[in-house]
This record gives structure tokens, sequence and C-alpha cells, in this order.
């Protein structure tokens, strides 16, 4: 049996009670490492927190593992239990339906155990769920790449006034160019998108395409390790976040599309120079 077990936002006490016990009787732990990150991140004691909790060896699942030996570890999980770890919820990445296809493909049997994601966890700003529109993913541009099919996306959600959910870009594990060319891979070290490298990377795109989807003055909400104990979400315009910071990774945007009067109650909260609320228990 293959366990895809969701481990939610914050740190190693998220996990439910379902996935603890499924991890506990699992051979084999995988977690997978380049689509999220807990608050402690992976390195130094990070994982070994992790490890006591389950009373298991972690094996780390980088993006080259899980998309060149995903079979492997599908005939593991044919023979035994393996439990295949998410921070967040499983189905909050796109990547996880095809190790899901693929399963189903082989006849190997897949229980899914769920957790929170950033995908709900944005609620908490007033914004309502049912209010969004597509996601998008914001890419790093480099000198030579600079995508901007977000840019299309978010136009649509505004002009149906619907709010949009921005998703930053994570490099973990990434071969420096230079290296690929001398034929040994050296990797980069890792990279995780802030709120104001993609308000920038949003500004210059509407600058160039110029259909006025939105512009500086546009309220936003930046969230910064939600679910953490340290979470930081601010409300704000585009420039106002500009000059905001949000501290250490993981962050993500909604552009506020148009809004109810109770989630713009909710929001006040959240305004810029006011302090974000953060939960921190007393
Ligand atoms: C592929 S998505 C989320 C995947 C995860 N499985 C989930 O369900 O939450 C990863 C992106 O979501 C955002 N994100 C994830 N966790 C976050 C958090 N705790 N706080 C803020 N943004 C977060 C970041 O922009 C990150 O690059």
């Amino acid at each position: 049996m293959l366990y895809i077990v969701g481990l939610g936002l914050g740190d190693e006490k998220d996990i439910t009670i379902r996935g603890l016990e499924a991890v506990k009787k699992c051979e084999k732990v995988y977690m997978e490492a380049y689509t999220s990150l807990l608050s402690f991140g992976l390195s130094g004691d990070g994982l070994s927190t992790l490890e006591n909790l389950y009373g298991k060896r972690i094996t780390i699942a980088d993006r080259e593992m899980v998309e060149e030996k995903a079979d492997d570890i599908l005939s593991e999980a044919r023979v035994s239990d393996v439990a295949f770890l998410v921070v967040g919820d499983p189905f909050g990445a796109t990547t996880h339906s095809d190790l899901v296809v693929r399963a189903n493909t082989l006849r190997v049997n897949v229980k899914v155990v769920h957790n929170a994601s950033v995908m709900n966890a944005i609620g908490i700003c007033g914004l309502q769920l049912y209010r969004y529109g597509e996601t998008v993913s914001i890419p790093f541009f480099s000198d030579t790449w600079r995508p901007d099919s977000f840019y299309e996306k978010i136009r649509i959600n505004r002009e149906l006034g619907l709010h949009t959910l921005c998703l930053l870009d994570i490099r973990v594990k990434e071969p420096s160019w230079e290296s690929l060319a001398r034929g040994r891979k050296k990797y980069e070290p890792p990279r995780y998108m802030t709120i104001n490298t993609a308000i920038e990377q949003l500004l210059e795109v509407e600058q160039r395409r110029g259909e006025s989807a939105y512009d500086e003055g546009t309220s936003c909400v930046g969230f910064a390790r939600l679910g953490s104990e340290d979470q930081m979400i601010v409300a704000g315009t585009m420039r106002e976040l500009l000059a905001v910071d949000f501290g250490a990774p993981l962050h993500c945007l909604v552009i506020v599309g148009k809004t109810h009067p109770l989630e713009e109650e909710m929001l006040d909260a959240y305004k810029h120079g006011r302090g974000s609320l953060n939960q921190k228990d007393e």
C-alpha cells in the first residue's frame, strides 16, 4: 500500500492522527521536498524532529527522484507499506496526481490522508474561498527567461471580480548552468521567492503588457509561513506590500478581486500599518 500523507503547514505536530498511524506502520518513509516546506525546513534538526516523532528513518525525495524513480517507490509499495509525505495537502500541488495515476496503472493500492493546505489556509484573511479564480504560479525571472502566462489568468480573474492566489517559485536542488555545461552536476543553493520579488515581477509584466490587469494601487494580501507560530499576514496595495519585510519563507500573495462588505471588514484587521495578526499563543 502507498500511503500519501499530508503533513499540514506548520511543524511536525500538524500531522493528523490518521496520518501518524499510517506512517508508523510503514516500512519505508519518503518525504517530498520540492513543492513546499515545513516551518523548520529539512536542514539540521528539522528532519530528525520528524524522524524522532515517527520512529522511522526518512528518505528525502527530491524532484529528480520522484520524477525518475517513481516506479521504484511504487514497486516497494506493491509488496510493503510505504509512506509518501507531502507538506500541506497531497493535492495542494498538481505534481502528486501523477503519482496516483501511475500507481493506478501499476495496480498499486493507494490511500490518501488529507491535511490543511495553503489553498484553504488563505481563508484566514477573510476573502471567501468561493470567490477565487484560477490559481497562478509566479516563476523566478532570469536574464533570458521572463515568462508571463500568469498575466492573462490574473486579468481574466479580475474582470470576473475574482481573487487570485499567486503561488511563488521554489527552487531546490537546481543544477547550475556552468555545472551542466561542464557535464558535472553542481546544485545552486535553494531559493524561495519573496512577496516583494513577486510584486516587482508582476509590475514589470503589467508595464510590458499594458492591459491594465492591475497596478501599484491594486489591493493584495501577503502571507508568510501560514500555519506556523510566527505566520504573518498583511493587506495593502502592491506599492505598500513592496516595502514590507515578510521574513523567512514560504510566502504567497493574493490579488484581491471585487469584495463583499464582510470580506472588507475581515481584511481591515490585516491592513498595512496595523501590524499583522499572527495569532501567537499568549
Ligand atoms: C505547490 S504549493 C503548495 C503545496 C502544498 N502541498 C499545500 O497543499 O499547501 C507551494 C507554494 O504554496 C505557497 N505556500 C505553501 N505553504 C505556505 C505557507 N505555509 N505560507 C505561505 N505560503 C505557502 C508558496 O508560495 C509555495 O511556493
